[in-house]
This record gives C-alpha cells, structure tokens and sequence, in this order.
C-alpha cells in the first residue's frame, strides 16, 4: 500500500506537484509558522485548563453584614494570621488612618464644647432618639471655663488636618446617609443594568497616591518594627498631632468634658476607631502603626474587593488536599464588602459560587448611620433572612459571627438592658451568656425556617479586635468550610 492510502491526511499535505525550489521554500516558511502559531495555541489551552483545574479548588468567601458590623476587622485578622508577607508591606500606610480615627474623636468633643460654650447646643439622646426630638439649649448648664475656650482654640489645626486626611484617604473615610436604601438594597438602574459598582475602599485608598504625604524629610534615622532603619519622614499632619499631644491628654482626663460627654451619651470608647487611650503612642513623630492598631482601625468598605490568601505548607498540616490533581484548599479568595445600606446592590453578583458567608452581626442597641430610624440589630435579623433566603445561596455554609462580644459584656455590666431594644427578650437574665444564647437562637431560628435547603452553619461569640482569640476562631473556621468545600466536591 502507498503512503497516501496509509494515511488520509497526507493527501493535503503533500507538496504541490512541480513545486519550484522557491515555493517550496516559502511553503516550508509558511508551514513553519502555522506550526509556531499551532504550539502556542496548544500552550494557552493548557494553561488555561491548568488555572481552570486550579481554580476549581479555590475557596470563595464572602464577608457579609452590616456596616460597622466586623467585615473588614475580620478579614484583617485572616491576612494577620495568614498573609504575612502581604501584611507587613501594608501597615505602615495604615498611621494615615489610624491618625484621622484619633483626629475625628478629638473633634468631636471640640464640637461638643463649642456648642455648649456658644449656647448652641443640642440634646440628643443617640439610642432612643431620632434627630426629630433636637432640643435647643441657650446656655450650658455644665461648668466650662476658659481653660475649655483656650483648648478648643489651641485644638483647631486638628479641623484643617482632618479635612486633608480626609481629602487624602478618599470617600471610604466618611460616611454616607441614604435612608431610602432597602435592606438588601437590588434597585437596578433605569437601563435596567445592574448599578455600577465601585472597587474603592481601603484597599485603595492605601494604595491610592494621593494618600502619599507631602513628605518632609528630618534625615534622622529611627528604628522600626523589624529592626531596620529607616530615615525619619515627618508629614504635616503627624507634626501637628504630636505638637497638640499634651493638649489633647488635658482636654481628654478633663473631668467637666467627661460629665459633658456622659451626658450627651457620647461613648466614643465604644465606637468605630477609637485610639484616644494610645495617645502618648501615636501622637508622636515617629510613629508607627502595630499591628494591633491596624486591626482596630476604621475605614469604611466601599464596593467589593478581592483578597487572594496563598496558605502556605506551614498552615496547612492535613487542611490541603491534592484530589486529581487538583489542590484543594491551598487558595482562597475572600471579599470584603461595603455594608452599608446604599452599598448592598453591589453584593449580588458575588453570589454565585461562593462557598461561605461569614455573617459579623453587633450592637442591640444602636441605630444604623445611613437609616437612624432602624436598629441595628433589626436591620441583621432582615438582612440574615433575606441572605438565608437566597436560591442562589442554597448551598453556601453560613457563620455567623456575634460580634463585638467586649463592647455587649461593657453596655450590659453598665446597666444597658436588652429588653429595651429588643422586647422579644422579655425578663431574662441581663448577662452576655444569656444575651449570646438567645441571639443564637434567634439567628438559627431565621436559618431554619428561611433557608430552601438543610444547610451547614456555625455560630460563634466574637471579639475580632482580639487578635489572639480570632486567630483560634479563624482556624476552626477555616477547617469547616474546607471540610464542606471538599464534600461538595465529592471528594470525600
Ligand atoms: N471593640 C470592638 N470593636 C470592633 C470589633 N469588631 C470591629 N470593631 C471595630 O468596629 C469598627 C468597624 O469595623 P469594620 O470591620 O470596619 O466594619 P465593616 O463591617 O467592615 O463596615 P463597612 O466597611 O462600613 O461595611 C472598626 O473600628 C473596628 O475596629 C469588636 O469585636 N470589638
Ligand atoms: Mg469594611
């Protein structure tokens, strides 16, 4: 039999017949590329169904909740534990905001006082009332003397510097009212296109250039965290928190200004970024971030963003699996969202292959910023059940994080009590491990009765501002929505 009956391709290949020395030349050159053009072609495939074979083993988390509930707090404890490398690269560009936190408390209570020595001053109760019931006080009943006037003068930079940090760090450092937002707010925009969303957040804003400061250089070297040295950049805004440290330790211990506040129900130890007790630490030339103060600091999520955590083999001792070829476990993609209600329309397209929600809830007895007129944790209940709820959800392992344990344990020991906010509650004991068994309860109740399929959960009493503690939660964590991941991909 001849070549060409042996193989019935050959026919198209075979040279043309009374092909010159020159076409066969330029055939050749031609066949030469199409087989260059051919391997590449084959390479991409192969590394598309390598990353394809990779990804199938990715785990997808979607951090949920609220805003102000944890989200972001917790995800900063999993890079902490998990991300080292990453981590370490960030925390100095942390001091902007840990700055601005410190800032922002201190011109509160320089807003207060004004108001007060001015005779404007108004009564709001922050928990039982809306902003309807502002009453108007002509003179101050407290006893502020000159010593308050010449601190809130000698104070007033902070106002210029809070403002350029502010410019500095992006929208994420302030905060958006909107109180016609739903509670999973799905509104889609006239076009009938999901509304835009946007990637901003902390992520960016430390990223972000603009956030540089217009650096002035000393030339002294000082040590750092990890022992290098560093030559000393001194910014305009650290000059003048250190130049108004002793001021702001006066106007802070200042017993007048404490009863103010008290009155007021301002408890700025309980709220968002709170650095006021770290005074002589941070309010310093040569100040840097540890890591404990960028977990507790606050800046708000704007839009999603996507964190990539690679474990490495020293966490991963029996959690990683190689199924097939497939490494199980090993990659992780967390995304950390805005909470807010105005910010919830950008979570759903989130919803589709996730394999967990961790769910921070906190504060019975506090009101949302963007909706005053809704409690906190009546926005969570709705919120929990819509999420519960959700077909395309059906399958995703739900945690619930009941968060700012600490915070609970320090309202409740004050007196705080929970039937107030929550008459569901009734005469039961006012202690943190009966208010934490009853939210459980409640929670698991809504799960159960919401969700269109028996699902996995774990409920857990947190404090993610305690690192330590989190650590050990996050490592339970993480080894049950392996162990689902895995089950549901019928490995095990
Ligand atoms: N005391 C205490 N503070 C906490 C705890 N968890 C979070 N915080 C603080 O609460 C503030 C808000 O936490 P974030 O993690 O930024 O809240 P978030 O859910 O990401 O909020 P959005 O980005 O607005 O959706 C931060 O200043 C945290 O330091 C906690 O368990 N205890
Ligand atoms: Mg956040």
């Amino acid at each position: 039999m001849g070549g060409i009956e042996q193989d019935p391709f050959a026919i198209f290949t075979a040279p043309p017949p009374g092909e010159t020395p020159e076409e066969k030349a330029a055939r050749e050159r031609r066949e030469a590329e199409a087989q260059r053009v051919s391997d590449r072609i084959d390479e991409e495939l192969k590394a598309e169904k390598a990353l394809m074979k990779r990804h199938r083993g990715t785990v997808k988390v979607l951090l949920l909740g609220q805003s102000e509930s944890g989200k972001s707090t917790t995800l900063k404890n999993f890079r902490l534990k998990y991300a080292r490398a990453a981590w370490k690269q960030e925390r100095a560009s942390w001091r902007l905001v840990i700055q601005l936190n410190l800032i922002r408390s201190i011109n509160i209570i320089v807003e207060i006082l004004q108001a007060e020595i001015e005779g404007t001053a108004v009564e709001y109760d922050p928990i039982r009332d809306s902003t309807d019931s502002v009453v108007l006080h002509p003179r101050s009943s407290f006893a502020l003397t000159e010593k308050h006037q010449l601190l809130r003068l000698r104070l007033g930079p902070l106002r210029r510097v809070e403002a350029d940090l502010k410019r500095r760090l992006g929208a994420g450092s302030d905060e958006v009212m909107d109180e016609n937002a739903g509670v999973l707010d799905t509104r889609e925009t006239p076009g009938g296109r999901p509304k835009e969303f946007c990637v901003r957040g902390w992520k960016n804003a430390l990223e972000n250039p603009g956030a540089m400061m217009k650096a002035m250089k000393s030339g002294a070297p000082r040590p750092t965290q990890d022992g290098e040295e560093k030559e000393l950049v001194v910014d305009e805004a650290t000059e003048v928190i250190s130049s108004c440290k002793d001021d702001i330790k006066m106007l802070w211990s200042d017993e007048v200004v404490q009863t103010v506040l008290a009155h007021k129900r301002v408890r700025l130890e309980d709220s968002a970024g709170f650095f006021l007790h770290d005074l002589d630490r941070i309010a310093t030339r040569n100040y840097e971030p540890s890591d404990d103060d960028v977990v507790r600091a606050r800046l708000r999520t704007l839009g999603v963003q996507e964190y990539r955590i690679q474990f490495d083999n020293n966490h991963n001792a029996g959690n990683s699996f190689l199924v097939g070829g497939v490494d199980f476990g090993n990659e992780w993609l967390l995304y950390d969202v805005g909470g807010a209600r105005t910010l919830r329309h950008a979570w759903l397209p989130f919803f589709d292959t996730v394999n967990a929600i961790i769910f921070p809830i906190s504060c019975f007895d506090e009101r949302l910023l963007e909706d005053p007129t809704v409690n906190r944790l009546e926005d969570s209940f709705l919120l929990w059940r819509a999420i519960c709820s959700s077909k395309l959800l059906r399958k995703t392992t739900m945690i619930l994080f009941l968060n700012k344990c600490d915070i609970l344990k320090r309202k409740l020991r004050s007196g705080v009590m929970v039937r107030d906010f929550l008459p569901s509650y009734g005469d039961r004991l006012n202690d943190a491990p009966t208010v934490l068994k009853y939210l459980k309860e409640k929670f698991k109740d809504i799960l159960k009765n919401c969700s269109p399929e028996p699902r996995v959960s774990y409920f857990y009493g947190t404090s993610v501002t305690d690192t330590k503690a989190t650590a050990t939660t996050l490592k339970t964590v993480r080894d049950s929505i392996l162990r689902e991941h895995l089950k549901n991909a019928d490995f095990v």
